[in-house]
Parts: C-alpha cells; sequence; structure tokens
C-alpha cells in the first residue's frame, strides 16, 4: 500500500511527490492527462513512486486513512477534482490541497468535505520547484485531528531551520492558505522594495549592474540576509549571450502575477488593515503594464531636471541599505498586524511567532529576520504592531533618517519610490497620536449629519453646523 496519492504532476507536484519518495516514503503518483505520467516515469523512476492512470487504482492503493495530495492549478479546477474523488473515498479519509488557492474556497471546502464525513486539510506551500524538491515552507490547516495523521509526511519533507521542521498546524478551516497569500503579498512588496533600492543605485547614483550586485551581495551578509536578496545579486550578474547586455536590461519591463498579491490587498481593505506596501506593489505590477502608455508619457510630461550630482557614493549606499531594511521592517509589520487581525475576525488562534519560524526555510521570503520577528512575538503575545517591539523600535528610530533621505532624494529627482514612500508614511502616521480625521470626522457631520464624538463626552452626538 501507498502512505500517500500525489494527484497532479505538474512543476510542483512532481517535485514534491519525489521529495516525499526521497524521504522513505511509498508514492502514489497520478495526472489527470497521461502525457505528465509519461513523462514523469520517464524523467524520474524510484523505488518508492507508483504511477497509476486509472483514479480507482490510484485511490485504491491507498492505507487508510487514505491521504491525498492535491497539487493542481488552483480554483474551479480543485473542485473538480476533489468532485471526481469523492465517489472514490471512504469515511475519515483526508485530501489535502497544496496549491495557491483562495482561502476562502478553501474555507468552503472544508465545510463541504466535513459534512460528507472527509476531512480537508488545505496546505499553503512556498519554495517553488527547487523547495518542492528539497524542503518547502508548508502551511497546513483544518482539523487538528486528521492532521496528526499527515503530520509525519508534511513536517518530514518540509525544509528544517535550527532542527525545526518549517511547517506546523495553523488553525482550523482555510487558515493555512490564508497565512500562504499574506506571505505572497509580503513576497510582492519584498521584491519591489529591492526594486527600488536598485533603481535609486543605477539611475540616481549611476552604478552599474555588477556594482549593484557586488552591494547586494555585501548586504546578504549582514540584517538584510534573505533569499530575495541573494537571487537579486545573482540576477544582476547575468549576461545575456546573444547581446552581450546584462540579462536585466534585455528583460521587458512588464510584471505580471496571479493574483495572491492582489487578494491580499482586498482582504486588507474588508479586514480594515492598512497594508500600504502590499498593496502599493501590487499597483505598481498594473501601472507596469501599460509600457505603451508610459513610453508616450516619457515625452510628454515634464519632471525635474536634477539628478543626483557629486553625491558621496558610499554615504548614499548606506542610506538605500537603511531604507530597504526600514521598508522590509515596515513590510512585516503591516503583514502580521494583518495576521493578527484575521486571527481576531476568523476565531483561527493564529501563533504569530510560529508563522515566522516557518517562513525561515524553504520559502520565497525566507531571511533573517524571521529571527527576530519569532523572537518579538514570542516575548510577547499581545504585541499588536512590530514597530513596538524593543529590536525594530531601536532600528526604526534610526533608520527612518535615512529613509526620509532616500524618499526625498527620490521625490526630487522624479524616480517613483512607491514602497518607500509608503513605509515613511506609515511609520510617520502610526506614531501619530493625533491624526487629521476629527476634520473628516466634521466633514462627513457637516454634510451627511453622520454624527461624530467629542474629546470631551460618551457618545455620538450631530453638531448643527
Ligand atoms: N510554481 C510555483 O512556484 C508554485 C506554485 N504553487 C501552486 O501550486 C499549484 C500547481 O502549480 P504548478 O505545479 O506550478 O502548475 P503546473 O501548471 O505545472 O501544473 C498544473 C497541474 O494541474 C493539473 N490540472 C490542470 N487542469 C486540470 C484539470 N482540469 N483537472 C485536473 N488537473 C488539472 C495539471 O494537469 P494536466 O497536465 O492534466 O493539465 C498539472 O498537473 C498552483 O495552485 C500554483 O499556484 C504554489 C507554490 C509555488
Ligand atoms: O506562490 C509562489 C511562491 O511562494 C509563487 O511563486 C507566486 O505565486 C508567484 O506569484 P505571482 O505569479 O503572482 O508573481
Amino acid at each position: 500500500m501507498n502512505a500517500i496519492g500525489m494527484f497532479g504532476l505538474g512543476v510542483m507536484g512532481a517535485n514534491l511527490a519525489l521529495n516525499m519518495a526521497n524521504q522513505g516514503e511509498k508514492v502514489a503518483v497520478y495526472n489527470y492527462t497521461s502525457d505528465l505520467t509519461d513523462a514523469f516515469q520517464e524523467k524520474h523512476p524510484h523505488e518508492n513512486i507508483t504511477a497509476y492512470y486509472e483514479l480507482a487504482d490510484f485511490i485504491q492503493s491507498l492505507e487508510k486513512p487514505r491521504k491525498i495530495f492535491l497539487m493542481v492549478t488552483a480554483g474551479t479546477v480543485v473542485d473538480s477534482v476533489i468532485e471526481s474523488l469523492v465517489p472514490l473515498l471512504d469515511q475519515g479519509d483526508i485530501i489535502m490541497d497544496g496549491g495557491n488557492s483562495n482561502f476562502q474556497d478553501s474555507n468552503r471546502r472544508y465545510h463541504d468535505l466535513k459534512e460528507k464525513g472527509f476531512h480537508f486539510i488545505g496546505v499553503g506551500v512556498s519554495g517553488g520547484e527547487e523547495g518542492a524538491l528539497n524542503g518547502p515552507a508548508l502551511m497546513p490547516s483544518g482539523d487538528k485531528a486528521a492532521y496528526q495523521h499527515v503530520a509525519p509526511i508534511l513536517e518530514k519533507i518540509a525544509a528544517q531551520v535550527d532542527g525545526k521542521p518549517c511547517c506546523s498546524y495553523l488553525g482550523k478551516e482555510g487558515a493555512g492558505h490564508y497565512v500562504k497569500m499574506v506571505h505572497n503579498g509580503i513576497e510582492y512588496a519584498d521584491m519591489q522594495l529591492i526594486t527600488e533600492a536598485y533603481q535609486f543605485l543605477r539611475e540616481r547614483l549611476g552604478l552599474d549592474v555588477h556594482e549593484i550586485a557586488a552591494i547586494f551581495t555585501e548586504w546578504n551578509k549582514g540584517e538584510l540576509e534573505s533569499y530575495l536578496m541573494e537571487i537579486t545579486a545573482d540576477i544582476l550578474t547575468r549576461v545575456d549571450e546573444e547581446t552581450n547586455q546584462p540579462m536585466v536590461d534585455v528583460i521587458l519591463d512588464k510584471s505580471e502575477q496571479k493574483g495572491t498579491g492582489k487578494w491580499t490587498s482586498q482582504n486588507a481593505l474588508d479586514m480594515g488593515v492598512p497594508l500600504t506596501i502590499v498593496t502599493e506593489s501590487v499597483f505598481m505590477r498594473f501601472l507596469s503594464n501599460v509600457k505603451e502608455e508610459r513610453m508616450t508619457a516619457e515625452k510628454e510630461l515634464a519632471g525635474p531636471d536634477s539628478l543626483l550630482e557629486q553625491a558621496d557614493k558610499d554615504e548614499w549606499i548606506e542610506l538605500v541599505r537603511q531604507a530597504l531594511f526600514m521598508g522590509k521592517i515596515s513590510t512585516y509589520a503591516q503583514g502580521f498586524y494583518q495576521y493578527k487581525q484575521a486571527s481576531e475576525q476568523y476565531g483561527w488562534d493564529l501563533q504569530l511567532d510560529d508563522i515566522a519560524l516557518i517562513f525561515r526555510g524553504g520559502c520565497i521570503i525566507r531571511a533573517g529576520i524571521l529571527n527576530e520577528i519569532s523572537s518579538a512575538f514570542q516575548a510577547d503575545k499581545t504585541l499588536s504592531n512590530l514597530f513596538l517591539s524593543p529590536y525594530f523600535k531601536t532600528i526604526l528610530n534610526t533608520y527612518q533618517n535615512a529613509m526620509r533621505k532616500v524618499v526625498i532624494k527620490g521625490m526630487e529627482t522624479g524616480l517613483a519610490l512607491p514602497c518607500f514612500n509608503a513605509s515613511l508614511v506609515y511609520y510617520d502616521g502610526y506614531r501619530s497620536g493625533k491624526s487629521g480625521a476629527n476634520l473628516i470626522q466634521a466633514q462627513r457631520d457637516y454634510f451627511g449629519a453622520h454624527t461624530l464624538e467629542r474629546i470631551d463626552k460618551e457618545g455620538h452626538v450631530h453638531i448643527e453646523w
């Protein structure tokens, strides 16, 4: 009998199946069309893997309770696959979905399957092709008792950091896919922040790609240590063999997306959470796509004349490093604040320190900063915003000066730095004991008699303007 079944042999499914098999598990594999199954068998023959061409045979080969891991295109495909599986299952069998599914779909699937006597475990998976094979970060959720059946396999195939698996039970329903969704939002913001640092260094300080690659490699040894920093340095060293140009210069500047960053921002709006940095990064992807309009506007619309002249390069490089780290801290502060709000609003009891531990290995946003984030939430379980933890507060109190200088210089010289700017705006807004919202309340009450609260009395009142 096989310990687990992998449904879907695309990029991720194939590599996860191999990972499971390499860890000594007997794995049954199945794909909707036979072409991928044939290709998989030919490319990756493995003593622990058996391929099946009939769905019923695939299901019958599994130990009970059956554990089936779906790694298929997110959306309606997951529903149609579940529909095809259900008649073949027994009560208590477990379906896991490892795709980038919308957490609301996972909530629905969890309850639908529970009603029918089956278990649904949504598993956020991060790490791409390489991570899937050698150790991804896994974010599982669903019934805790059902999770215990799959935990030995999931925790074995996950990345391991300091002897701990980057996988732990996160909560009920689709909490795991929720955590993955916000992870991807943070991923978008992280990428945009690095891009803004790169643009500043290249277009305002006049550094070439190789100099910037060397700077990023150096930064990657300190506070900014992260997978995205590392791969960006690597990307910048690559030369296109056809043109002999830096590879980055021959890539069209229109960025695509599959939608998880947008979902994160949509959910932040639904919950009333200020997720400004991720949202700016989503908007910048949209703006990048109107390439032709941007090319026209470049000729039509005026900007400032000034470039950064006679700059002290070393001083500016350090300012950009500090600004980038502040942007990163702010992104995580907003993302983890969103987790905290979601946990309360959806009743999931998310453990923020555990989430940070999961992200330390295997996933795209893995970074040194996650140890400090985990420690901050471990030290104070009620911490509402990372900005107020002793470690991050000390850094922000210093680095905010650098961020101001970089943002101002970007504005003066006409370089859009939306995520750097959003980070500073959030910082200044958050540290303002007095906001301008009293005037907004007055305006609302003036034109619409919406009522307002006074600082000196209880309750809502309307003022006769
Ligand atoms: N690539 C990545 O880096 C990551 C991807 N993910 C997520 O993992 C999931 C899979 O991604 P990935 O492996 O990259 O995708 P691929 O495109 O490589 O594979 C898609 C899989 O879905 C199957 N599929 C598509 N349509 C159907 C259908 N109608 N019925 C049954 N099966 C179907 C395909 O089978 P067939 O050949 O028969 O069409 C194939 O096995 C997605 O949700 C993705 O967002 C998560 C983390 C990282
Ligand atoms: O889930 C992932 C990693 O964690 C994918 O790489 C991510 O979905 C890529 O997103 P997009 O295509 O929207 O940039």
